[in-house]
């Protein structure tokens, strides 16, 4: 299959050429990036040396000819291309935010009209698989929501109130240094930010509604001096006293055939590059709170890893094609 990166100068779009290069049933044939055009990807991603050999190329999304397209680009841009490859039927994953929300919760977190909405299935495989299956087009989900909502599915429906507490790398900001990733402000250093109000929050909370429950959800993230990697502690305030036995089962039953989650301790050097999603829990004694933890790579489960993981779904791939490889550690 013929594949184009729109964006692939960015970091998401690096860990697709990789992941594209690979894959064995996929060639990566378009990699945009209007700063490097005609430049060499292997010269400005040295890493890719003998596995991407060919030039970036100015973004012209109707010339776009590819089986599958990924938009690597910022949200509020990656509109622009959508609405011209969907009525084209081109199979497209993209990562960025402007379609995992209803458009009136988007255009009020993101501040913008939307200038070519259409549904599309919130693109957590293990919550969503036939939703994408049959799709053209899929929405991948946030780096935060992904690991916050994994951590606390299960027990979803049990919640009163579910408070997330994230740790993210840097990357997650992408390759644009700005004072809050300038080295001394990171290094040695943890700092948390937009405490109550991350765009990310209205992902979570309707994830957490679709899986039956009433909880108020709420986040704060906090940057921490890691290149890649989140751990998102789930504090899950339960609405009676429940066991360890039977969160387990819960936990147990809901991930029983999916090969990306592993119920064992989370740490980031464990998930690492990978597209794993790690998560273990404990109850408080009494039973009235949940704590529920899970690591993933921002860039990978949490961007270019579940992306791919997407294309195999809507390609009628085995699910887990090019994705199955564990962390290099330490
Ligand atoms: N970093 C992460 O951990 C995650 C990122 N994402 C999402 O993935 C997408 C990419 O993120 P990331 O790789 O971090 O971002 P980067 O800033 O690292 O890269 C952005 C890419 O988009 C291109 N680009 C920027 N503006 C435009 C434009 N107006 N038209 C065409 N191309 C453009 C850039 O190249 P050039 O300017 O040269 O054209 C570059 O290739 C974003 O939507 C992000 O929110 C999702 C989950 C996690
Ligand atoms: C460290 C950092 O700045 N992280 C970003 C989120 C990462 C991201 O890329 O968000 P999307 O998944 O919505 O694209 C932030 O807090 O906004």
């Amino acid at each position: 299959m013929d594949i184009a990166i729109i964006g692939a100068s960015g970091y998401a779009g690096g860990d697709l050429m990789r992941l594209i290069a690979l894959h064995p049933d996929t060639e990566l044939t378009c990699a945009t990036s209007r700063k490097l055009d005609g430049t060499l990807v292997s010269k400005d991603q040295p890493h890719l040396k003998g596995f991407v050999d060919i030039n970036y190329t100015n973004p012209d999304v109707d010339k776009v000819d590819a089986d599958v397209v990924f938009l690597a680009v910022p949200h509020t841009v990656a509109m622009q291309y959508a609405g011209s490859l969907h009525s084209r039927g081109i199979k497209t994953v993209d990562l960025s935010a402007d379609y995992r929300l209803p458009q009136p919760i988007y255009e009020e977190i993101y501040g913008v009209s939307h200038t070519a909405y259409f549904e599309a299935p919130y693109g957590i495989p293990e919550l969503h698989r036939d939703e994408v299956k049959g799709s053209i087009f899929v929405a991948n989900p946030g780096c935060f929501p992904t690991g916050a909502i994994l951590a606390a599915a299960p027990v979803a429906d049990l919640a009163r109130t579910i408070i997330y507490d994230s740790k993210t790398g840097v990357s997650g900001a992408g390759d644009t240094v700005s004072e809050t990733t300038h080295y001394p402000n990171v290094a040695d250093n943890i700092n948390p930010y937009k405490w109550t109000q991350h765009r990310h929050l209205p992902e979570m909370q309707l994830e957490i509604s679709r899986l039956g429950s009433q909880a108020s959800v709420h986040f704060t993230p906090h940057l921490v001096p890691v290149t890649r990697g989140i751990l998102t502690t789930a504090h899950i305030i339960t609405e009676r006293p429940v066991t360890t036995d039977e969160v387990r089962r819960r936990f147990e039953h809901m991930y029983r055939n999916e090969p990306f989650i592993r119920l064992q301790t989370p740490k980031l050097g464990h998930v690492r590059g990978t597209n794993f999603c790690d998560i273990a829990f404990e109850v408080e004694e009494g039973g009235r709170r949940i704590v529920a933890v899970s690591a993933i790579d921002n860039l990978m489960k949490g961007a270019a890893g579940q992306a791919v993981q997407n294309m195999n779904i809507i390609c009628g791939l085995e699910e887990t094609t090019g994705l199955l490889f564990p962390a290099a550690t330490p």
